[in-house]
């Protein structure tokens, strides 16, 4: 099946175009790719991909298209792409402004760590797509880690908001608590690896059990020592309305989109 990217060589298009070529869920004369810059000698080290160079040629050679351009540059793309599966990897431009291009439009929401083919990209189908285009995307979602379906169009703005945002609420704390470090003067060097231990090291071990969050806060309380009194001085300082604020905001951003990309139906 022929897979058009356009925005190929972005942070996001490159990552999944990568993930799809070296985890062999295209061959190289399966992906078609689009891009501003123009055609580059190899992709990711291959060489046989399809370079095209409009939205029309690569419609036209495609069987799916995934459209991983800014929301601010939907408008001038102009995609017309009549029955033809359409994943649309852009924050903000809703379903009712993407089936312009008569495409069977799903949204998914990746984040940055597809980098590492470790993206937690949930995605929404809108009317008339297919169980047969479910299972396409799920497979090409796997290129660049998990994925789940949505109920409601109105999930792909809170999960904008939160895995969409990949790695910035940690590297606010890092920097945060680095900057603690640094003020008490400890070295830059170690200050950012404390930061890092509290920071990866946690997230380690919470990988795959996210859901026990909350016993861990209450083993940690229940021992009465430091870092109790740590989590309970975060706390009274707002600590949990500060991430409830930035989500909040994150979202809104998220729903104002297709207003602001001046592209409403
Ligand atoms: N970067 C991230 O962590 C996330 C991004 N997204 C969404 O994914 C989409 C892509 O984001 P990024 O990869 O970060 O952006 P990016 O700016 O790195 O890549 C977009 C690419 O599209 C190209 N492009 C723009 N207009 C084009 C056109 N008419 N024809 C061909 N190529 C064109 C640009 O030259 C650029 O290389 C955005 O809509 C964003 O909202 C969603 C979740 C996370
Ligand atoms: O910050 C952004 O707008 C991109 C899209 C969703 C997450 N990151």
């Amino acid at each position: 099946m022929r897979t058009g990217i356009i925005g190929a060589t972005g942070w996001l298009g490159s990552a999944l175009g990568a993930g799809l070529l070296s985890r062999g869920i295209s061959r190289p004369d399966e992906l078609v790719l689009l891009n501003r810059s123009g055609p580059r000698p190899d992709y990711h080290g291959y060489e046989n991909v399809i370079w095209v160079a409009n939205a029309a040629d690569l419609v036209a050679q495609s069987e799916v298209v995934v459209v991983s351009v800014r929301p601010e540059d939907w408008a001038a793309l102009k995609l017309k792409a009549d029955g033809r599966l359409i994943i649309s990897f852009m924050a903000g431009i809703d379903a009712r402004t993407l089936s312009r291009c008569r495409g069977r439009i799903v949204r998914a929401m990746p984040n940055a760590a597809a980098e590492i083919g470790a993206s937690y990209s949930p995605f929404w189908a809108a009317e008339g797509v297919s169980e047969a285009d479910r299972a396409t995307v799920r497979r090409l979602l796997s290129a660049i880690g998990t994925t789940d379906e949505l109920e409601t169009e109105a999930q792909i703005d809170l999960m904008t908001a939160l895995p969409g945002s990949g790695a910035a609420y940690p590297a606010m704390m890092a920097v945060a608590m680095a900057g603690f470090m640094r003020a008490q003067g400890v070295s830059d060097v170690i200050a950012w690896r404390a930061a890092e231990a509290a920071v990866v090291g946690g997230a380690r071990l919470l990988e795959g059990r996210m859901a026990e969050a909350p016993e861990l806060l209450a083993a940690y309380r229940g021992y009465r020592g430091t870092t109790a009194a740590g989590i309970e001085a975060a706390e009274a300082a707002g600590f949990a309305k500060a991430v409830t604020v930035a989500l909040a905001a994150a979202t809104d951003k998220a729903r104002r989109m297709t207003i602001d990309a001046g592209d409403q139906v």
